[in-house]
């Protein structure tokens, strides 16, 4: 379960203002739940999903995830809740260009600690969860765009997170690949019972999530409209 309590982050902005990128947010995502989160560009989503997944302290309020404050953890530790709790889907996937898909999931395995043949049935059963069992041995120019998202969000659910946080999954795919893209997650969010984020800027992809919330101006409301 994710839970965000009153959070607010404040950047400053010209000369002695300053900006909530987020204000007062209070969000809890149970585990198994999808959550889908929309808003106009510089609404806050981005800023949302880097506090949420322990990339950036807000200025005040908690951050929890399964019960542990994350907020006033050191950096050490925000470090180890990336790689154990939190899995983390960026736009455009950040692959490496000489590994096959296999080796990209394994390479977390590794990062882990994890004992060399658990890694190898890890990624290849995270592999064979987003459909691309037989596409183990390419590399990423041999993928297509969907099938690289796909290879990016086996490779978040390598570590088993308990929260999944998705930035735009299907920007750079058409409205056929971004549809199974979301509905993908969706299942894998039943499936694993992960507390899932992702953000969208196409509201036909909303309902795939089971509920929906928009930010405005740092401001969280409920329901999704653009
Ligand atoms: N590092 C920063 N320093 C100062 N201001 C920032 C910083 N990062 C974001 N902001 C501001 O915070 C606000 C929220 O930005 P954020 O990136 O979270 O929005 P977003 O909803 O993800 O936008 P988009 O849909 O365009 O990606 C914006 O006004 C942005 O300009």
């Amino acid at each position: 379960m994710l839970n965000l309590s009153d959070v607010t982050l404040t950047y400053p902005d010209g000369e002695n203002g300053t900006l909530n990128a987020l204000d007062a947010v209070d969000l809890t995502v149970p585990a198994g739940q999808m959550l889908a989160l929309v808003g106009p560009s510089g609404s806050g989503k981005s800023s949302l999903l880097a506090v949420a997944g322990a990339l950036v302290t807000p200025t005040s309020g908690t951050v929890t995830i399964d019960g542990t404050e994350i907020t006033g953890a050191s950096q050490a530790e925000r470090a180890r809740l990336r790689l154990n709790h939190i899995g983390l889907v960026f736009q455009q996937p950040q692959l490496m260009p000489s590994l096959t898909a296999l080796e990209q999931l394994q390479l977390v395995g590794v990062l882990r600690g994890a004992r060399p043949r658990a890694v190898r049935d890890a990624a290849r059963q995270a592999l064979a969860a987003v459909g691309l069992d037989s596409a183990a041995k390419r590399r990423p120019h041999q993928l297509s765009g969907g099938q690289r998202q796909r290879v990016n969000i086996a490779r978040a659910l390598m570590g088993e997170p308990s929260v999944l946080l998705v930035d735009e999954p299907t920007s750079a795919l058409d409205q056929h690949r971004s549809a199974e893209v979301m509905e993908l997650i969706a299942t894998l969010t039943r499936e694993r019972g992960t507390a899932t984020v992702v953000v969208t800027h196409d509201l036909e992809f909303v309902d795939v999530a089971d509920r929906s919330v928009t930010l405005r101006d740092g401001r969280l409301a409920e329901h999704a409209t653009v």
